[in-house]
């Protein structure tokens, strides 16, 4: 089966808008790989990113997870998808500046009381990060590459099945840009979870990946694919 299946998506902002954002857009992502997304500026790759992760909902056509089809579910059976079994990281890392960097990798638990968080796999992805000497600042505090490590943590701490990178790298200097893609490859590799990244970067990701370039709407596999 596969894990995440974007079946005929269509979205359009507005009636009046002539040509469709995602223009009855398929395609099939499988556990365990890396699936970098490009595209030029404007052709809805957040679009499809947040359609895919379950936080916004297409115009017509369906987006089957783990077979089900997603909207379709509970807002609650969605929530919990979204908090447990899919993780976040963006352009603007959206950590909580008033929580301490301990407190923003445990929010997920905050949205699910039945989510377990133990102290000891916080410590444990805090060294793998590089960031267990700061958990105890807040996110002004800390330089940019700091805060997306974090980030980071908080997106794997539930150890999910999909990671949804949105221009993870977009903010950061560019020896922070080579680091941190490095150490979200090597993490996502080595749990075999997936990850969904958009990027504009060339060459951001040297782990074996497929690449895709949004264009006209679809999703086009890159014929050098790794
Ligand atoms: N909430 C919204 N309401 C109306 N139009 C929107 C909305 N979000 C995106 N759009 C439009 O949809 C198109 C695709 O936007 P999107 O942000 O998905 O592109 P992108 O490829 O991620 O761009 P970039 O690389 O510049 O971030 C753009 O024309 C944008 O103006």
């Amino acid at each position: 089966m596969d894990l995440l299946n974007a079946n005929f998506i269509t979205k359009k902002y507005s009636s009046a808008s002539t040509q469709a954002e995602l223009q009855s857009l398929s395609y099939k992502f499988k556990k365990g790989n890396i699936y970098v997304i490009k595209g030029k500026s404007g052709s809805g790759k957040s679009t499809l990113l947040n359609i895919l992760g379950g936080m916004d909902k297409p115009t017509s056509g369906s987006v089957y997870y783990k077979g089900r089809s997603f909207y379709e579910l509970s807002d609650k059976e969605q929530s919990i998808i979204r908090n447990k079994e899919f993780g976040f990281i963006f352009q603007s890392f959206n950590l909580i500046p008033e929580l301490t960097v301990q407190d923003n990798i445990h929010i997920p638990k905050y949205f699910n009381k039945d989510l377990q968080i133990s102290s000891s796999s916080v410590e444990d992805l805090s060294h793998e990060l590089g960031i267990y000497s700061i958990l105890h600042k807040k996110p002004p505090q800390l330089s940019g590459g700091e805060q997306q490590r974090v980030a980071i943590a908080r997106a794997l701490i539930t150890n999910p099945e999909i990671i949804f990178a949105d221009e993870p790298t977009g903010n950061l200097d560019l020896a922070n840009t080579t680091k941190i893609a490095d150490l979200l490859v090597y993490l996502v590799a080595s749990r075999n979870s997936t990850l969904i990244l958009v990027t504009h970067e060339q060459n951001l990701i040297k782990h074996p990946h497929i690449e895709l370039t949004l264009q006209d709407g679809v999703l086009k596999a890159d014929e050098a694919n790794v």
